[in-house]
């Protein structure tokens, strides 16, 4: 079991609207980096304007930054919180087998969806003002098949996967104790070893698969993840780097 990292505040709460929201509230008032877990959202956010279920028993919790640096840098925090988590995961079950990411942020259990995150900001000019990372996972419970669109990966829970029930509170301190030593690595040494400790989980690399965004698909072998955190595709006109869209396998 991880120690509460040194320098990150803290808060739980019983109900909240989201903890992203949550975050937008607070975010001002904050002197430092603080995790917000909240046991019970009533409208809580997916990405890509979808609704996150959250049954009983699974983690909802945000963290709020206020990072140096230009938005772009700033967004790589996705990957540096998908490590996070994949590595509060071996943490909590003793074992990485099974355990994969998935462009650009999700964890996979056994390829299913285990945890999804999301990243949202406010900013002036080319700053961020303060970065929220929206993260869910489904500890105990996954939402049905039916609540993720055709084609999606299907929801898994850690219970449900390797019969282990993990209360929220435990895995919100061995993530947050993850993302506070990636986070001070990402700072030191920046987005390069982030990169490639994130490829070396990657699901599907080398292997064909289809990104969706609201207007084009794209199908290709996934070849890998650029410096700026693009999806690299080799296609059959090229290869293509895709700044964001919804993958399919
Ligand atoms: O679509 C996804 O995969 C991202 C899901 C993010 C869900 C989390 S739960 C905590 C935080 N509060 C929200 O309203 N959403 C994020």
């Amino acid at each position: 079991m991880s120690e509460w990292p040194q320098g990150y505040g803290k808060r739980v709460l019983d109900e909240v609207d989201s903890t992203l929201n949550e975050a937008n509230r607070i975010a001002a008032s904050l002197a430092g980096p603080e995790w917000i877990m909240a046991r019970r959202q009533t409208a809580a956010r997916g990405r890509r304007g979808r609704t996150w279920v959250q049954p009983a028993g699974n983690l909802a919790a945000t963290l709020v930054l206020r990072p140096v640096g230009e938005a772009g840098q700033v967004a790589l925090r996705s990957f540096v919180a998908s490590l996070a988590l994949f590595d509060a995961c071996v943490s909590v079950t003793g074992r990485a087998e099974g355990l994969a990411l998935k462009w650009p942020n999700d964890v996979l259990l056994n390829g299913g969806k285990l945890a999804g995150i999301l990243l949202e900001s406010s900013g002036h000019g080319t700053g961020v003002a303060h970065l929220a990372i929206g993260i869910g996972v489904n500890l105990a419970d996954a939402p049905g098949a039916d609540a993720v669109e055709p084609g999606a990966v299907r929801p898994v829970s850690l219970l449900s996967e390797t019969g282990l029930r993990v209360e929220p509170e435990m895995f919100l301190t061995e993530l947050a104790a993850a993302y506070a030593r990636y986070e001070a690595q990402f700072e030191t040494y920046g987005f390069a070893p982030i990169r490639s400790a994130w490829l070396a989980r990657a699901a599907r690399l080398g292997e064909v698969i289809t990104a969706r965004t609201a207007t084009s698909e794209t199908v290709g072998t996934f070849e890998t993840v650029d410096a700026d955190g693009n999806l690299v595709l080799h296609t059959a006109h090229g290869r293509v780097s895709i700044p964001a869209a919804d993958v399919y396998y």
